[in-house]
């Protein structure tokens, strides 16, 4: 029996990466790409992990690999823009996914330039255009807290899924 006093880091082991991602396929979540550009150049990368924190100030979260390659250039610019992709984004999405150079992630779509300086999506179903106001480093992973400037809606609302390692229409 377990006693109060007991912690439960002591009892429980350490659950493997693999269930984790077994568990974390079954949590749907929008298919958005992270766009950011300013001194340290421009970069982009294909997310799962937004998620809203507070609307006082209006700000949202997005993690990122540090062993990604675009890693360097959002730590050293404080330009962020999530645009959150629509159902005809599948192949933007596996491009900004990895492995491809950056000029031939950005030339496969058509964009602006929000208040920020970051590269906004033409077409996306919405945009939230940014200022990275806090950093949080939680294991392999650094957490962007950002302040939303600027909100662009679609006309039409619709929206590509990522569920069970696959894509799907909304
Ligand atoms: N949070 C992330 O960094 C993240 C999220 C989704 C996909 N990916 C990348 O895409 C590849 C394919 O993903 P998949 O869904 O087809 O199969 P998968 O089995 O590798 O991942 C299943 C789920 O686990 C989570 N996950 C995967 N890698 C992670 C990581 N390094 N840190 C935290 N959570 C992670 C995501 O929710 C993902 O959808 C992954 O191997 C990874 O490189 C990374
Ligand atoms: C559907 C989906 C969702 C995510 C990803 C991929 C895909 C296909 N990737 C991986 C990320 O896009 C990839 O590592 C970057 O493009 C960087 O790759 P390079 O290091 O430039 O090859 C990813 N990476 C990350 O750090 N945080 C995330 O939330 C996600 N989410």
């Amino acid at each position: 029996m377990m006693s109060t006093a007991t912690k439960l880091s002591e009892i429980a082991p350490p659950l493997s990466k693999d269930a984790f991602r077994e568990g974390m396929s079954r949590l749907g979540a929008a298919v958005n790409i992270i766009t950011t550009d300013g001194p340290a150049g421009r970069a982009g990368f294909t997310a799962s992990t937004v998620c809203s924190v507070t609307d006082s100030p209006p700000t949202l979260l997005v993690c990122l690999n540090r062993s990604s390659s675009v890693y360097d250039r959002f730590a050293d610019n404080d330009a962020l823009c999530v645009n959150t992709l629509k159902p005809d984004h599948e192949q933007l999405s596996r491009l900004f996914g990895g492995k491809t150079a950056m000029d031939e992630r950005f030339a496969a779509a058509t964009w602006s330039v929000g208040t920020s300086g970051a590269p906004v999506l033409e077409g996306a179903t919405v945009s939230f255009d940014c200022r990275i106001a806090n950093r949080a480093e939680v294991g392999s992973h650094t957490v962007f807290f950002c302040e939303v400037l600027a909100v662009e809606c679609h006309q039409v609302a619709s929206g590509l899924i990522y569920f069970d390692r696959g894509y799907h229409r909304v």
